[in-house]
């Protein structure tokens, strides 16, 4: 029915800004993407964080000390601020978007998976728009995902997309830190190509994910073994999703 399909997955740390506050006209930039796809016949699957980043927005410092239940109380306020956003973007270009949001144990074969496949391929035969999140208000421990690369890319699976597109805050991955002078930006990495030794620790806040760049490597990699080509870009730049879509030298590359 669509020409493609493809799984975008967009982190806290491209929609805020310096202050730790969600950026509309990024979103809409993202929603403006997706659009355009979908006139090509290009259906999209949008990943999205930033509940919780929108939830400190709202509450803002919480007294609660534990910093799991801290993190469903501002996912759980946060994630309607979220779709409140989109769904309003998605309706001023005509177009209808929905929720789904999942736990680890969705995605366990057996009845589980089945509901969720189903609920994607209803959504995308109406031509509506899913937006998924880990449901951070009940996923704690065991049923948590590393984060939302790895929800991403087991939605790829789950639907075959053919390509899953990881937006950062950086062009793609480096031959050592971002910020390091002499580190080049890799356009391809091979799943059997070995750059982990390029990755550099980082810490961002406590609003966005708990992966860093070795487990969206090693996320990016494992999808890319299963034939559907990753791609780690930035997703503050102007139609990087357009640029990736059309093949144009853009982020880093990882296949197989
Ligand atoms: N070799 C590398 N190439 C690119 N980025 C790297 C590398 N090593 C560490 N990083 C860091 O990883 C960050 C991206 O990972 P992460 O913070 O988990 O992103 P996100 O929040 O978008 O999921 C970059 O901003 C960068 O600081
Ligand atoms: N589910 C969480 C985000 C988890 C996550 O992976 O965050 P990020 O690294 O910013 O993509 C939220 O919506 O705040």
């Amino acid at each position: 029915m669509y020409e493609k399909r493809i799984v975008v997955k967009v982190g806290t740390n491209v929609m805020i800004n310096k202050d730790n506050r969600i950026v509309q006209p990024i979103l809409k930039r993202l929603v403006d993407q997706i659009a355009e796809l979908y006139e090509q016949n290009i259906m999209t699957v949008l990943v999205s964080s930033g509940s919780a980043n929108a939830g400190l927005e709202i509450l803002g410092e919480s007294e609660i000390e534990n910093k799991s239940i801290r993190r469903q109380v501002y996912s759980a306020i946060g994630q309607p601020r979220m779709m409140r956003y989109y769904y309003s973007i998605f309706h001023d270009y005509g177009m209808r978007c929905a929720q789904v949001l999942a736990t680890k144990r969705d995605f366990n074969p057996g009845e589980h998976r089945k509901n969720m496949i189903n609920c994607y391929e209803g959504l995308m035969s109406e031509g509506v728009i899913p937006i998924a999140n880990e449901d951070d208000a009940v996923s704690v421990t065991h049923s948590m995902f590393s984060d939302n690369d790895e929800l991403a890319s087991l939605i790829a699976e789950l639907i075959h997309a053919d390509m899953l597109i990881i937006l950062t805050d950086i062009d793609g991955f480096y031959t050592g830190h971002p910020d390091n002078d002499d580190s080049e930006l890799l356009p391809e990495v091979k799943v059997d190509q070995n750059v982990e030794q390029y990755i550099e620790e980082t810490d961002k806040g406590e609003t966005s994910g708990r992966g860093g760049m070795a487990s969206k490597l090693k996320i990016a990699k494992n999808t890319a073994a299963k034939n559907i080509p990753t791609y780690i870009a930035n997703g503050k730049k102007d139609r990087i999703i357009l640029d990736i879509v059309e093949g144009k030298d853009v982020g880093t590359r990882i296949v197989e």
